[in-house]
């Protein structure tokens, strides 16, 4: 049963978490919307719109912007994190200055940490004070901001290490036309919301060659194989990548226009630079930074990541996409599902 009448802080006001206020507004909770930029939230307030992100979306009038995270933050009991990875552990920092008792933190960023290599909910226990922490839940799943804005029915799954935390985020976003699943499996959600981001860069810019549909099946195909390769060792249980945080969020960001990392590949296949790729993309690109820690996580692990690695080298040593494509169709022959099958026996 859905729940009403909570009251909420979604810190980021960007495509994300605008559109999930949204949802949240429409179940009749009390939405606090954060953003660091004052005129936006003027225009939250003033016009309810939020053009840069969601531009032919008109907000309800009971989502309230807030550019103070400390009014944001008054009388909530649950905060909605909504930055890219890249921001959480600042966010953070600012939101254990105006927070006195336990809060629970739903997280929806999908993106893993370079160099400490760590998933968003280990960012969260290590960043934010352990007294204040009621419990950390994880929604994900093939969830575009611009179809959710518009109420176009989409299904995601939360987790959480507590099920009974993970069954109230379900029941706080739950409605007709956003279906919410429940999974245990935190690692498995985490990573697999994580690595989908670096084979749709890849699958972009194998549209972006000129390159069809057979190459992208098998761009999916063979990143679903990986990302579980690498999951299961880390952890995670090998059925959810099959699920919504799995292949259901990896198809729906290796084929809509919708998605910042496909549109990311599909200039770089045409030929941009990364740098003047992410200047006109002006929104996050998360696969860029996830793809270095999938590199590192690969050599930590001894898994075969032969398509992150391979799109590591396009981003970080301007290696030819079309060579890159190469060297993945001309890698030693082997069987389809060797690895698999013994992740599956262990
Ligand atoms: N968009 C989508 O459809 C979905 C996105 N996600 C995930 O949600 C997360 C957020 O993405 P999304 O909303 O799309 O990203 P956007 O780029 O659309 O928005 C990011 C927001 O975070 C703000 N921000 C960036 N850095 C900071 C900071 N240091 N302090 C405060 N605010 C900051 C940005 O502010 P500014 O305007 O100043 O840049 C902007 O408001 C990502 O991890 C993404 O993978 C998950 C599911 C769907
Ligand atoms: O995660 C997303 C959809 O589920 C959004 O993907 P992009 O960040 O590539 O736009």
């Amino acid at each position: 049963m859905t729940c009403k009448n909570e009251k909420i802080a979604v810190i980021g006001a960007g495509s994300w978490g605008t559109a999930l206020a949204i949802v949240l507004a429409d179940n009749e909770h009390e939405v606090h919307l954060w953003g660091h930029k004052k005129e936006q939230i003027e225009e939250i307030n003033r016009s309810h719109t939020n053009k840069k992100y969601l531009p032919d979306i008109q907000l309800s009038e009971s989502i309230i912007g807030y550019d103070s995270l400390e009014m944001a933050m008054n009388g909530i009991n649950n905060i909605v994190l909504a930055v890219p990875t890249k921001a959480i552990r600042e966010v953070l920092g600012k939101i254990a200055k105006f927070q006195t008792k336990p809060i629970t933190i739903i997280h929806v960023s999908k993106g893993i940490e370079p160099d400490t290599l760590l998933r968003v909910s280990e960012m969260i226990k290590e960043e934010f004070p352990n007294d204040l922490l009621q419990d950390i839940v994880v929604l994900s799943g093939p969830s575009h901001a611009e179809e959710v804005s518009l109420r176009h029915p989409t299904t995601v799954t939360v987790s959480s290490e507590n099920e009974e935390a993970a069954k109230h985020v379900q029941d706080l976003f739950m409605n007709q036309n956003f279906r919410v699943y429940t999974n245990s499996d935190i690692i498995g959600v985490e990573i697999g919301g994580a690595l989908k981001n670096i084979i749709a860069l890849a699958a972009g810019i194998s549209d972006g060659l000129g390159y069809g549909d057979n190459a992208k099946a098998a761009l999916i195909t063979r990143g679903l194989a990986e990302i579980a390769r690498l999951g299961t060792k880390m952890g995670a249980n090998p059925l959810t990548f099959l699920g919504l945080s799995g292949i259901g969020d990896l198809i729906v960001t290796c084929t809509s226009v919708h998605s910042r990392n496909w549109r990311a590949g599909n200039m770089l296949g045409k030929g941009m630079k990364l740098n003047e790729v992410l200047e006109n993309m002006g929104m996050v690109v998360e696969g860029v930074r996830t793809t270095k820690a999938a590199h590192q996580l690969a050599k930590k692990y001894d898994v075969q990541m032969p398509i992150a690695n391979a799109l590591y080298s396009v981003l970080f040593n301007e290696f030819n996409p079309k060579e890159a494509v190469d060297s993945l169709m001309g890698r030693l022959k082997t069987h389809e599902n060797e690895d698999l099958t013994n992740l599956l026996n262990d």
